[in-house]
């Protein structure tokens, strides 16, 4: 059995749909289908969620709540309308809509969980219903029926029961069509994943049906070794294993949702990613294990903005018993996660991604760290990106931070910070945000372009 996951571009137009249909229809094992509400159909449109979420904001602002609910509504009724649909699927969605902008709105996140979650709900009775019309046996199938997810504040991820409550669906004739993006608490209270969260309720329902293959299907051909709207046709990837992609996705990867992983990877399941538009080029598969062998140490290389340093230094840090747990202990207070600690003799940076620390937090860890620590240097620094570099192959290949060192320094820019994880599966650099591309674009060409031999 497949399980297949259709993002906002695969679902975000009548057009767009037809294709899915078409994919669903080309092998009987695909059986499970999960949607993404309604993405862009071109550069500069508004997905959906994006949509939503503005609602939300009117609603609970008193704004122009009619006019952003009937632009809503208006993308759902195209799609009804060029898929050749009557009405009563509009009436349906418009009217879940008035309820949920209706709804209680004491707790600000859930109100607006509760609108964000809708653009895949509706989409996913639309496409039901869709396929119905033209003669594919489907059966919307809400995550009530047990996607169980944590209680607030923790975000949201899957309880283990809810793996054991979808098994179930893994005996329907019918082809369950299943939204994205949010599950239930064992309350009954609606709770969203992280943005892109659709990835993720694809791999819980592989994980849960033990699938043979989860499809991600997507708008590019395959993961390509960087950003393809940074690096101009960058070379693609045909496999990867999880932990490759596991660091290249939270690092810059948008193509795949990082926490997607974690389920599939439990099981050994294999991913497809592949391409709506496209979908008989093979895609990328990410796997345990490469089975082919390939002659490059470096797999992928990621680039991701938002990032903070808070640089402590004490003379003799190092023999002071206790210092690195105190200091992140006091981050920790803060409800702040760190993602690298590189360290010297005398000093440690702490590097955070920005979106955690609000001004006020920052006057509290600095001012803690200089009281509780004695700290001599204490200060927070901005605007960082963290370019990641990845391979498996990495491991057994001398001279190769050598080299990325190298072509950073050709173009003038400096290294704020760099980080090797014990792993070895990865080197990160920390630049200035203002020189992410340009120092990605060298790197890509130091280890992507071919050599030529005169
Ligand atoms: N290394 C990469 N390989 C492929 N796509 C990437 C990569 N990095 C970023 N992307 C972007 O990810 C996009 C697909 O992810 P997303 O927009 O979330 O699609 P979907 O709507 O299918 O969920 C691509 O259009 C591409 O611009
Ligand atoms: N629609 C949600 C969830 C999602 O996964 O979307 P997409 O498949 O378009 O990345 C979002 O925009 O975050």
């Amino acid at each position: 059995m497949i399980v297949c996951k259709f993002g906002g571009t695969s679902v975000a137009s009548a057009e767009q749909i037809k294709k899915v249909a078409n994919i669903v229809k080309s092998n009987p094992e695909r059986k499970i289908i999960v949607v993404s509400a309604p993405g862009k159909r071109y550069g500069d449109d508004i997905k959906v969620t994006d949509l939503l979420i503005d609602l939300a904001n009117a609603a609970l602002k008193n704004g122009d709540v009619e006019g952003k609910l009937q632009n809503v509504v208006n993308r759902y009724k195209t799609i009804a309308d060029d898929l050749g649909l009557d009405q009563s699927i509009s009436n349906i969605i418009t009217q879940d809509l008035r309820e949920r902008v209706d709804s209680d709105k004491s707790n600000v996140d859930l109100f607006v969980d509760s609108l964000k979650a809708s653009g895949e709900d509706n989409n996913a009775k639309l496409i039901a219903a869709y396929f119905n019309s033209i003669g594919l046996s489907a059966k919307y199938v809400s995550p009530q029926e047990g996607l169980v997810v944590n209680n607030p504040p923790e975000r949201t991820v899957a309880l283990p029961e809810a793996f054991e409550n979808l098994n179930k669906m893994k005996n329907n004739e019918e082809i369950i069509v299943f939204p994205g993006f949010f599950g239930y608490t064992k309350e009954g209270t609606l709770r969203t994943f992280d943005r892109g969260g659709s990835d993720i309720t694809g791999s819980i329902l592989a994980a849960a049906v033990k699938a043979d293959l989860y499809e991600n299907f997507t708008d590019v051909d395959c993961v390509f070794t960087a950003n393809p709207k940074v690096v101009k046709d960058p070379v693609g990837i045909e496999e990867i294993t999880y932990r490759e992609m596991r660091e290249l996705s939270y690092s810059g990867f948008s193509v795949f949702h990082d926490e997607a992983l974690m389920p599939v990877f439990k099981l050994g399941i294999p991913v497809n990613i592949k391409n709506t538009n496209n979908p008989s080029a093979p895609g990328t598969k990410i796997l345990p294990a490469r089975t082919t062998s390939s002659s490059r140490p470096v797999t992928g290389i990621s680039a991701d903005s938002g990032f903070s340093t808070l640089y402590v230094s004490k003379y003799l840090m190092n023999r002071e018993i206790g210092f690195g747990r105190k200091l992140l202990h006091i981050i920790e207070d803060e409800h702040i996660s760190y993602d690298h600690t590189p360290s010297g003799v005398d000093d440690i940076s702490v590097i955070i991604r920005s979106n955690q620390i609000t001004p006020e937090a920052e006057e509290r860890i600095v001012k803690r760290i200089k009281e509780e620590l004695h700290a001599d240097d204490v200060y927070f620094r901005h605007g960082f990106s963290m370019i990641v570099i990845v391979g498996e192959g990495m491991r057994n290949n001398t001279g190769l931070a050598a080299r990325a060192a190298s072509a950073i320094s050709k173009t003038g820019s400096n290294i704020e910070m760099i980080n090797q994880g014990s792993s070895e599966v990865s080197l990160v650099f920390g630049v200035l945000s203002d020189v992410e591309n340009e120092v990605l674009t060298a790197l890509y060409g130091e280890f992507f372009t071919p050599i030529t031999v005169y």
